[in-house]
């Protein structure tokens, strides 16, 4: 089976943010007609890395079975909470490994070691050229460094905003597998 072309695209950004901008994609299809597609982008994307990082972290204890660590945080552009996989995005000079370790650490407080990493994902690609990579992480929760964890969530941003509604808005889940 043949790959399909590499198309060139022309991106025309329309609006632009702090985080986000919105961009008009002139490319030309496979059969020759000119096409335009609206395309969001991270303003924050660091050069050769993905965006961001989804973390699948599996809590081992002895004589417990073992629990998958999510968190509950309000998520401003749909109103609500939402239950999700622990996350964030990459900071300039970060490995996917890395950025995930330190992102599990602040968002759940557990300390964990990399098992594994997916190559760069697209979640969304009718959206955005935003990327992922999931990254499989074991937490001992035997350790006494995880026996009673605490997020660290900073003082800035969104976290501020969290601190005063930290139950409610930011917590950890953790889901008990069979
Ligand atoms: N689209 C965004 N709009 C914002 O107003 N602020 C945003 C956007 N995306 C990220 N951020 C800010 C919010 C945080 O202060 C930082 C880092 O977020 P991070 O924890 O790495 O990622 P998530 O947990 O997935 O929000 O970026």
């Amino acid at each position: 089976m043949s790959s399909p072309p590499k198309l060139t695209t022309i991106p025309n950004v329309i609006a632009s943010g702090k985080w986000l901008k919105l961009e008009k994609t002139t490319y030309v299809d496979p059969v020759g007609n000119t096409r335009t597609w609206e395309t969001t982008k991270r303003t924050t994307r660091q050069a050769n890395a993905a965006d961001g990082v989804g973390i699948i972290a599996l809590l081992k204890r002895t004589l417990h079975k073992d629990c998958v660590v999510m968190v509950k945080q309000f998520r401003p552009p749909i109103g609500c909470c939402t239950l999700e996989f622990p996350a964030g995005l990459i900071d300039e000079g970060e490995s996917a490994e890395i950025a995930a370790l330190r992102e599990l650490k602040e968002e759940t407080g557990y300390k964990g070691e990399v098992v594994g990493v997916t190559p760069v994902t697209c979640l969304d690609p009718g959206l955005s050229n935003c990327t992922t990579q999931i990254v499989m992480v074991n937490i001992n929760g035997d350790d006494l460094e995880n026996t009673n964890p605490t997020q660290q969530l900073g003082d800035g941003g969104k976290y501020y905003f969290l601190y005063n509604h930290t139950f409610s808005y930011f917590s950890t889940i953790r889901i008990t597998l069979n």
